[in-house]
C-alpha cells in the first residue's frame, strides 16, 4: 500500500538539515497529498569532531544511526551527501534516488588571497581530506597543511579566527548554505578532482519497502546516477576506503561517459591520473577500467600506505 507519510532521518548539521528539507520539498512537489516529516538524529561522526576522520573509522560513521532508525521503523528514508556514502552499502539498503548534481568542484576559501597561487610561501591551509592534501601538496609543496574538521560553519569560523590562511571546502555545501560569496576560486576538474559523488545528494531506504522505494524513485536523476556510478565503481575497485586520497570526475555527453580518476599521496604530493570513455550503459565497467589504468601506473604503492 502506498504510504501517506514519509519520515526522513537526517543528521543535525545545517548542511544535513538543508539537504533533508530540500528532499522533503521535492517529495511533496512530486507527490501532492504526501506528508513528509524530518527526524533529526545525532551520529557518531558528528560527535567525534576533534579527530581526523581518517583515523576514526571511516565514512559509515555518518550513516549508522540513520540506518538503525530505518531498521527500527522510526524513519522511512535517510538523506546523505553521496560522497559520505561508502562504496558498498550495508546489506538491506538501497539508494533509490540520486538528485541532480550541484557544483562538484572544491572551493578555495580565504580572506586575504584570491587563489592558491597567490598564497605566500609556507601559508597554513586547513583540510583533513587526504585527497585535498595530496592535490594541494602537488601544486604547492611549500604549504603547511593542517587538520580541520567540524561542520561547514565551524570550519569557516576557524579560518576567520586566524587559525589558517586558507581552507578548502566543497562548493556545493557553501552554495546550499547561502555562503557562495565565501568561494574565492574554484578548484575544478580536470586540474583538480573532487571526491567520488561530490555535489550529489542521495536518498537511502530499506530495500524491502517497495512502496516507499517507488515514491522515492520519482526524484532520481538519470544523468547524475550514471556519472556517480562510474565514479563510485572506480573508488570501489581501488579499495573504496575514505582513508585513501582518491578523486574522480565523470561527465556525461551525447557520446557517453568520460571518467577521470586520481590517486594521490598526501605526504609527498605524488599524483597518478588516468581517464577513459565508455557508452553510457557501461558505468561500472568504465570505473573498473580507470581503476585498472591507475593500478598499472603504480596506484597500489600509494594505496598501500593507507
Ligand atoms: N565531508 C563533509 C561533507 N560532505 C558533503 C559536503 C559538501 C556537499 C557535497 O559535496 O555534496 C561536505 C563538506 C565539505 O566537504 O566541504
Amino acid at each position: 500500500m502506498t504510504p501517506s507519510i514519509l519520515r526522513i532521518a537526517t543528521r543535525k548539521s545545517a548542511l544535513a538539515l538543508w539537504q533533508a528539507e530540500h528532499v522533503a520539498a521535492a517529495l511533496r512537489a512530486a507527490h501532492p497529498g504526501l506528508t513528509v516529516d524530518l527526524v533529526p538524529l545525532s551520529t557518531r561522526g558528528d560527535e567525534i569532531l576533534d579527530q581526523p576522520l581518517a583515523t576514526i573509522g571511516g565514512k559509515g560513521l555518518f550513516l549508522k544511526e540513520l540506518e538503525v532508525a530505518m531498521l527500527e521503523g522510526r524513519a522511512d528514508l535517510a538523506v546523505h551527501s553521496l560522497k559520505d556514502v561508502p562504496a558498498e552499502l550495508e546489506p538491506g539498503f538501497a539508494l533509490p534516488a540520486i538528485l541532480p548534481r550541484a557544483d562538484a568542484a572544491d572551493a578555495f576559501v580565504c580572506n586575504l588571497y584570491a587563489n592558491l597561487t597567490a598564497l605566500p610561501q609556507g601559508a597554513r591551509v586547513g583540510t583533513s581530506s587526504l585527497r585535498r592534501q595530496a592535490q594541494l601538496r602537488a601544486v604547492r609543496p611549500d604549504l603547511s597543511l593542517l587538520d580541520l574538521r567540524g561542520n561547514v560553519g565551524t570550519r569557516l569560523a576557524k579560518l576567520d579566527d586566524g587559525h589558517y590562511d586558507a581552507i578548502v571546502l566543497a562548493c556545493a555545501g557553501l552554495e546550499r548554505l547561502g555562503l557562495a560569496t565565501r568561494i574565492r576560486s574554484r578548484l575544478a576538474a580536470p586540474a583538480w578532482l573532487p571526491a567520488p559523488g561530490q555535489g550529489a545528494i542521495a536518498i537511502e531506504a530499506r530495500d524491502d519497502q517497495p512502496a516507499v522505494l517507488a515514491l522515492l524513485a520519482a526524484l532520481d536523476d538519470d544523468e547524475t546516477r550514471l556519472a556517480v556510478s562510474a565514479e563510485r565503481a572506480m573508488n570501489h575497485a581501488l579499495g573504496g576506503s575514505c582513508t585513501v586520497p582518491v578523486g574522480a570526475w565523470c561527465v556525461v555527453t551525447e557520446h557517453g561517459l568520460h571518467l577521470r580518476g586520481m590517486v594521490g599521496d598526501a605526504a609527498s604530493g605524488q599524483l597518478i591520473h588516468a581517464q577513459a570513455s565508455s557508452a553510457s550503459d557501461q558505468a561500472n565497467e568504465l570505473g573498473q577500467q580507470v581503476a585498472n589504468a591507475l593500478f598499472e601506473l603504480g596506484a597500489a604503492a600509494l594505496l598501500a600506505q593507507h
